[in-house]
């Protein structure tokens, strides 16, 4: 008899995290330099109209396999808007939304602005993920820093998980009780909203 799979057991977070790592340098390697700016420019114009809406928007800092939110950045910036980038005192310290340029490393190997710079309260934020779901459900590099920043300020703000098409999932991520759902995906192809349940 052949019995339906079930969804994925909690340990499968760790193994799916593994694979779409991988699957993620694998194809930003395989990226030209032009098509990677293409696919970039595309997820800028999926980002726009969400924008507009927005006081305070945060993003990140690219690591090397991510796609970038900062041509997204750089229009909110134009747009009068305050924009915000995490920032850690230290590896074990929560990470904080500062504003500013991010010119000092940080100790997750990311430059971040100076911890001076003042904390910021975003209303619209832009997450790197390693995969998502399509019930909002995100793996990220497994150290619950964006779920443990995040808690004080839902409901007001609205997280969009940033991504390469393929990081959103067809299977389904267990979620942890801590864990923070998106309200949307947003990649070259396009912006979907995540349906609340
Ligand atoms: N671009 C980007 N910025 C981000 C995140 C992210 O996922 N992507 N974060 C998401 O929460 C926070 C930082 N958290 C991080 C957690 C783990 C690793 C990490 O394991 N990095 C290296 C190892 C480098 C090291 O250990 O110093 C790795 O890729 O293996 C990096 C960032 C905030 N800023
Ligand atoms: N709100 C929270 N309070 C306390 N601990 C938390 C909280 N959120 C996450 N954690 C801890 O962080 C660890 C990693 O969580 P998880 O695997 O969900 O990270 P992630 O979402 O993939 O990573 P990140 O947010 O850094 O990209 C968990 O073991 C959990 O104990």
């Amino acid at each position: 008899m052949v019995v339906p799979s079930p969804s994925p057991s909690p340990a499968d977070k760790v193994a799916l995290r593994a694979e779409l790592r991988a699957r993620r340098r694998e194809f930003a390697a395989s990226l030209a330099p032009d098509t990677r700016k293409a696919l970039e420019a595309e997820l800028t114009a999926a980002l726009e109209p969400l924008l507009f809406g927005a006081s305070v928007v945060a993003a990140y800092q690219p690591m090397k396999d991510e796609i970038s939110p900062l041509g997204a950045l750089a229009r909110a910036q134009a747009m009068g808007k305050d924009i915000a980038l995490p920032a850690f005192a230290a590896r074990d310290s929560r990470m904080t939304f500062r504003s500013g340029e991010a010119s000092e490393p940080g100790p997750w190997g990311l430059l971040q602005p100076p911890l001076t710079a003042p904390p910021r309260q975003p209303d619209l934020v832009l997450l790197p993920l390693v995969a998502c779901d399509r019930a909002g459900n995100r793996i990220g590099m497994g150290q619950g820093h964006y779920d443990r920043a995040l808690e004080g300020l839902r409901p007001t703000a609205r997280l969009v998980g940033i991504g390469w098409d393929f990081q959103l999932l067809e299977v389904a991520i267990p979620a942890d009780p801590w864990d923070q759902r998106l309200d949307a995906f947003a990649s070259p192809a396009g912006l979907k909203e995540i349906a609340r349940q």
